[in-house]
């Protein structure tokens, strides 16, 4: 089995310029990059890769994940994440967090220290405290850019548009072996609700991950990717014998049929095929396979570096 990083940066991303799109696919080819450095190292493992590959856009601006959130209703940063292990099915994941550099790390300790799948909000920083995690001063997630559009949409009564408020992250790795592991971090929704959680921390609607099937994660109109259990209707799919890209472009456009409105995901086959499917106009995504860094942000992108 050749090992394989898949990563992406967002469904919805709304492409100012060709400056900004260039940060971007910089960003998913950055990570990628240093996921599979990870999951080429000698001891490696296919879990430090995707956190890895995660944190890398996490600390990234141009990401809505970590610094560079988009803000909630109050103007404040409010982070989702989940991380799940294919070989065991373990999985971890955190809500309504504040103040952490790294969500997904955060997500990862839930896993291998709790018996349990989600913590949120003050319990999750409680645990979070607990085991060393530093905290940032209040408001040090939040960019310009993003206080920005936020005063820009305070002033509009309705929701924000979808599109506009894309740029979540993921991450997928399969090793030599055909373990599998799957990652996703997002600041969420512009303006949403305090407390809001999203499908990102969701485990078969953000995430999910098994050797015997494949790993997705999920990235969109969270409200429309968790009522179709996104990740893992694209999982049932592999099960019933579809390869990656088929599963992905097929649950993607039975999710937009059914539900009216938009995501995206990236998936890996147990087989370590690569899914890449969206119904908005962009989502990045980058992936390493075979020594090649092929990328893009459109469904006709086929860029191609050789490592
Ligand atoms: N763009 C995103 O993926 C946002 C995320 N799914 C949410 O709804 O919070």
């Amino acid at each position: 089995m050749k090992p394989v990083i898949l990563v992406h940066g967002g469904a919805g991303t709304k492409v100012k310029d060709e400056a900004h799109l260039q940060l971007i696919l910089e960003g998913v080819k950055n990570a990628a990059r240093e996921g599979y450095k990870i999951l080429t190292s000698e001891n490696r493992s296919v879990i430090d890769a995707v956190e890895v590959a995660v944190k890398i856009m996490e600390l990234n601006e141009v990401f809505n994940a970590g610094r560079g959130s988009v803000l909630n209703a109050d103007g404040e940063v409010e982070m989702d994440a989940s991380i799940m292990v294919g070989s065991d099915l373990s999985a971890g994941a955190v809500t309504v967090v504040r103040n952490i550099e790294h969500p997904i790390s955060l997500a990862r300790l839930v896993m291998e220290k709790t018996d349990h799948v989600l913590l949120a909000g003050d319990g999750a920083e409680r645990f979070a405290r607990e085991h060393g995690v530093p905290f940032l001063p209040a408001g040090s997630l939040i960019t310009d850019r993003r206080k920005k559009l936020w005063e820009q949409e305070k002033v509009s009564a309705k929701i924000s548009n979808p599109e506009v408020c894309g740029e979540t992250v993921g991450a997928l790795a399969i090793d030599e072996l055909g373990h599998l592991a799957a990652a996703t971090s997002t600041g969420g929704r512009a303006k949403k609700l305090v407390g809001r959680s999203s499908d990102t921390c969701m485990i078969g609607s953000g995430t999910y991950a098994d050797d015997n099937l494949g790993a997705v994660s999920t990235t969109g109109h969270g409200e429309t990717v968790a009522k179709f259990c996104l990740a893992h209707a694209i999982i049932r799919d592999l099960e019933n014998g579809k390869n990656a890209q088929q599963a992905t472009t097929d649950c993607i456009k039975r999710m937009t049929e059914r539900l009216n409105n938009t995501a995206g995901a990236i998936t890996l086959s147990k087989a370590g095929e690569v899914g890449i499917g969206f119904s908005t106009e962009h989502m990045s995504w980058a992936y390493i396979k075979n020594n090649e860094l092929r990328y893009g942000a459109t469904l006709n992108d086929n860029n191609v570096d050789v490592l």
